[in-house]
């Protein structure tokens, strides 16, 4: 995956294509949170891939507004931020719950930056979209965004992980994923419920895919960070968070691990980041760190 990005956009009419624009400066800045280029890359573990856990939240902490609705936290620039980390990803992961709630693209909309300035042409690379979904309810269509987008050639067809106990998944979901590039992997589980995050990487690797951005929802992102608490288990490789200048309210989805508990009996922080910088983008600050061990 090359590393390029097109200068400014020029000023003018807005665009009407819904493509958006990454400026070169930013992109830099972000370079040391993302996955190694292919080629100078002497850092793969080959257990699993690179992994930037990565969600935007409102200053109560929140993701969407109550379980199942769709909210808008990203402004433009933030936006288009996370789609140039898609465009950095070779996968992009989300929970079912995420799935169901918000039928989301999963692709990534930035200005391609290989083609002459002026001319607006989506980013060739796209990330693979993978749905954790052990139970195989995920109801996917033909008008699943996901599914709409890879049939155009926007986006990639969804790789679902479902459980191995699972007894079928429906012919009509299958010929739908298969139909557009995707397909149902099987991953064993933990009494036919959750599967360990380890397993779920070790397949991502399997898959041939060496990068994966963790998008969400709740439920991901707290179990992640809570197999993260005290330097349990070494998964994440960076942390970008988009912070909103909104309070969602009491009710809504929340990224809050399990509280962690010290030596002495008392309460200790769970997770806290370190090498920590903090980019404004708009109206939103963007912090990127790494895990502390
Ligand atoms: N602001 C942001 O950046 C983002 C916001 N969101 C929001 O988050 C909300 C959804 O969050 P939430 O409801 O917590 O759902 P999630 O997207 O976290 O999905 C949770 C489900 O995924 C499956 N799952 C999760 N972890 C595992 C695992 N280790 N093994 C197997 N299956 C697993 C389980 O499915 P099952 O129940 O079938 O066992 C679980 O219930 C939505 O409202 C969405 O809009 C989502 C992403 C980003
Ligand atoms: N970065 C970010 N900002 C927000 O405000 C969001 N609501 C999300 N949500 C995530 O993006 C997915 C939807 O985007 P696409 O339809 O794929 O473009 C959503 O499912 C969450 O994963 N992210």
């Amino acid at each position: 995956m090359a590393f390029t990005v097109q200068p400014a956009e020029p000023q003018g009419t807005p665009p009407t294509d819904g493509l958006l624009h990454f400026p070169a400066s930013s992109a830099l800045k972000l370079e040391p949170h993302l996955p190694p280029v292919a080629s100078t890359d002497t850092t793969t573990r080959p257990d699993k891939p690179f992994v930037t856990l990565t969600f935007a939240t409102s200053l109560d902490s929140s993701l969407s507004l109550a379980p199942g609705v769709r909210t808008t936290l990203s402004g433009p620039q933030s936006k288009a931020m996370t789609h140039y980390l898609r465009s950095r990803h070779a996968a992009i992961l989300v929970g079912v719950g995420t799935a169901v709630a918000d039928d989301p693209g999963l692709n990534c909309k930035i200005i391609s930056p290989f083609v002459p300035e002026g001319v607006r042409e989506q980013h060739p690379h796209q990330p693979r979209p993978i749905i954790l979904d052990p139970s195989a309810r995920w109801e996917v269509n033909a008008e699943s965004k996901v599914i709409q987008l890879a049939r155009l050639g926007q986006g990639l067809g969804p790789l679902v992980f479902v459980a191995k106990e699972v007894r079928s998944v429906p012919d009509e979901r299958r010929a739908v994923v298969e139909g557009v590039g995707g397909k149902f992997v099987r991953v064993k589980s933990v009494e036919g419920e959750e599967f360990t995050w380890t397993d779920v990487l070790w397949t991502i690797k399997e898959e041939g895919l060496d990068s994966v951005m963790i998008e969400g929802g709740g439920s991901v992102i707290n179990s992640l960070l809570s197999l993260e608490q005290g330097g349990e288990q070494e998964l994440v490789d960076s942390v970008i968070v988009t912070i909103a200048p909104t309070w969602l309210g009491a009710g809504g989805v929340l990224v809050c691990p399990p509280r962690a508990v010290g030596k002495d009996g008392q309460p200790v922080p769970p997770v806290r980041l370190r090498d920590v910088s903090w980019h404004p983008l708009g109206e939103d600050v963007v912090l990127c760190g790494k895990i502390l061990r």
